[in-house]
């Protein structure tokens, strides 16, 4: 397996630097030693195994847990996010899974919740040509602002959460698997919307099961497994072989089996292990485990 080094060289400094990040929960150690960069205008995919410490190094930037130990700077200092508030301020933008939408507010209201325009009252005209250019930037299709967001189907809601998340003009924007639970065209809409993102010169970090949207819109791949970096690879010069084995630590499965016979990449299920896990191929997968 290759291990690309973490650094672009030539670029410039990363607007996101974490150094020997650890963080435990009680005896469980979801963290251990952990490096990640992000640069602008770069889309980086956070990958593993459930449990991986994914979730949990998101925890971290967005204010949720503080880490145990380690550094995060970011934009060219050490910062130290003791809040969901202060990630904010610092410029980095969380969209967790649930997008924490309401479903019975109209897009502009869901945009502008809790920061509406205007000192006495709404500005409901500015809102209104704020909502539109902003979706506009993201090339969204959305058929009204006005409409309620229940409205919506799973990808255009996605796109009114990264939205709502960019009016804080963040430097950094963080998605929980954006496409989970999403149809193939909505998928490709939001991994649109992604590209617009990078193309916005953000720094963007992804968590995602799923090989293909990854491969479709990373940069690169930064793989946790066990709490523990298992390599960071550049997206162009990794095979869908060498991320399941630094994802599950087997460097023979069932997906790779199958893509040599077929000659096409594999695609991991939501744990990212394979979906379709036979006994036999299980066996033979332990068999060529490396731990
Ligand atoms: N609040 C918590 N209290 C105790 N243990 C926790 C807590 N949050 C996470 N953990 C543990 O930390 C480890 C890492 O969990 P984490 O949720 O970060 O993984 P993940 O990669 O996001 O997994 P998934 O893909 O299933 O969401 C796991 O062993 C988990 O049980």
């Amino acid at each position: 397996m290759s291990t690309m080094p973490a650094e672009r060289p030539g670029a410039a400094a990363p607007v996101l630097s974490m150094r020997g990040v650890s963080k435990h929960f009680g005896a469980v150690a979801a963290l251990t030693d952990i490096d990640l960069d992000v640069y602008a205008g770069e889309v980086v995919a956070l990958v593993g195994d459930n449990g991986a410490g994914k979730s949990t190094l998101v925890k971290i930037l967005s204010g949720v847990h503080p880490q145990d130990a380690g550094t995060v700077n970011f934009d060219g200092r050490d910062v130290n996010i003791q809040s969901p508030v202060d990630a904010l301020n610092l410029g980095i933008a969380t969209v967790f899974q649930d997008l924490a939408l309401c479903d019975n507010l109209s897009v502009v209201d869901n945009l502008f919740l809790g920061r509406e325009l205007g000192p006495w009252r709404l500005n409901e005209g500015e809102m209104e040509v704020q909502s539109w250019e902003l979706l506009r930037q993201l090339s969204a299709k959305i058929p009204s602002v006005r409409i309620a967001v229940a409205s919506l189907s799973g990808g255009q809601r996605q796109t009114v959460a990264i939205a709502r998340s960019l009016l804080g003009s963040p430097k950094l924007i963080i998605l929980d698997e954006p496409t989970a639970a999403l149809g193939v065209a909505q998928t490709a809409e939001v991994l649109n919307l992604v590209e617009r993102l990078r193309e916005n010169g953000l720094a963007v970090i992804m968590i995602s099961h799923n090989m293909q949207d990854v491969q479709a819109v990373s940069d690169r791949v930064a793989v946790l497994r066990l709490g523990r970096n298992n390599g960071t690879f550049r997206m162009k010069d990794v095979s869908t072989d060498d991320l399941i084995a630094a994802i599950t630590g087997a460097a023979v499965n069932v997906v790779t089996q199958r893509a040599a016979q077929a000659g096409t990449a594999g695609t991991l299920g939501k744990a990212g292990v394979p979906p379709v896990r036979p006994p036999e191929a299980a066996a033979a997968a332990e068999e060529g485990s490396v731990q």
